[in-house]
């Protein structure tokens, strides 16, 4: 038998400002993986060493760079952890994976966090494992541990959330899949390790509402900051008025962002941030001003501007004028010597899906 399939993950921010680790939204722009898995192509699928063969259209984001052996590659990495979690070594023989990427990598726009959900309903599809998304979430969770772009990418819409606590059992069981689990991409060699299953319920999350007015413009820098790096910079602790300074705006803008008509006066005020902005600025050139220097005053329409994730895309919510504001952050941006393009997206409302063919 053939079976045939289509996953599709959207983008996402997360932060929007003031919720660091802790607001995101999905984003009009999809990683999308046709899948095949057909036993009479085995033979085709042989090179690799767990019986999956990856490609991605030429147009993708990161087609040159990315890697396709399954075992190093993001995606197919994190269906593996899935499979082997659940005592399955490796995909049904016959597995073709097509990817088509629009997603920028390392820019702030969830890449990673649509890849390991999408490795995740992959492996969960494969082997038939019938998980519902919350449960998914617990793996996706045991790969990137901070639950904004991941929630926003399976459930979609604009999503708050966060980890509860584990217990000191499960702390020591935080199996890191790409350094522990999973053969290293060098060796290819599966050394029959069971990793176990994920605890569940590590990530709980509502869904707001949001304005349907409000579009998100994205301005995507060309270069790359991987968010490890953008997360090296934060300082360990934080003086009290600035954590409350954050906690303030975060509960006014998850309701401000619902409002009809929206207030850029409530909202581009509860955009801003002390805990991760300030200090990311090292990284992004020009960023303070740009913050700073395109307003709602000078721009109408626009309601706010913030680091879109670890950066360096800047997202700016706005309900017109979105290519004046665009060439606004361009100009600013090409001042200190980086070109952007730029995009217009609306939230995905509805996150992850898979649809079989
Ligand atoms: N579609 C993909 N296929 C394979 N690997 C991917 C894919 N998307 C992302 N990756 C991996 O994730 C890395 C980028 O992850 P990183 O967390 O640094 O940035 P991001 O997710 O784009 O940004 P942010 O988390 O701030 O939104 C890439 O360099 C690549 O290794
Ligand atoms: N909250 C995360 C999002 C990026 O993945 C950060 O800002 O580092």
């Amino acid at each position: 038998m053939v079976r045939a399939f289509k996953i599709k993950v959207p983008a996402s921010s997360a932060n929007i400002g003031p919720g660091y680790d802790v607001l995101g939204v999905g984003l009009s722009l999809f990683l999308e993986l046709d899948v095949t898995i057909d036993s009479s192509q085995a033979q085709e699928t042989n090179d690799d060493p767990n019986n999956c063969k990856l490609s991605y259209t030429k147009e993708s984001e990161g087609y040159s760079t990315v890697l396709l052996r399954s075992d190093a590659n993001l995606i197919t990495r994190t269906a593996l952890y899935v499979l082997r979690c659940n005592n399955i070594r490796n995909f049904p023989s016959g597995t073709k994976v097509h990817v088509s990427n629009p997603i920028p990598l390392g820019r702030g726009l969830g890449s990673s966090g649509a890849a390991v959900v999408a490795g995740v309903i992959l492996g969960n599809e494969v082997a038939q494992l019938g998980f519902s998304k919350q449960r998914m979430l617990d793996y996706c969770l045991m790969i990137e541990r901070h639950p904004d772009n991941i929630t926003a990418a399976m459930m979609g819409g604009f999503c708050g959330s966060f980890l509860r606590d584990l217990t000191p059992q499960e702390v020591e069981r935080r199996e890191i899949p790409l350094a522990e689990v999973l053969p290293e991409p060098s060796g290819g060699e599966d050394t029959g390790l069971v990793p176990p299953l994920p605890p569940t319920d590590i990530g709980r999350h509502v869904k707001y509402q949001w304005n349907p007015a409000i579009k998100c413009i994205a301005i995507i820098p060309q270069f790359e900051l991987s968010t490890a790096d953008s997360r090296g910079v934060l300082p360990k602790a934080y003086p009290t008025q600035d954590l409350v300074f954050n906690l303030q705006r975060l509960a006014v803008l998850t309701t401000a962002l619902t409002m009809d008509p929206p207030n850029a006066d409530l909202i581009y005020p509860a955009m801003q941030d002390r805990v991760h902005q300030p200090y990311r600025k090292t990284l992004i050139p020009g960023l303070t001003e740009i913050l700073s220097c395109v307003t709602p005053s000078t721009y109408p329409g626009l309601l706010g501007i913030c680091l879109s994730g670890a950066g360096p895309t800047i997202l700016a919510l706005a309900t017109e004028n979105f290519e004046e504001i665009s060439q606004e952050i361009i100009n600013r941006f090409a001042k200190n010597g980086i070109k952007c393009s730029w995009k217009l997206l609306e939230p995905a409302y509805d996150g992850a899906s898979v649809e079989q063919q």
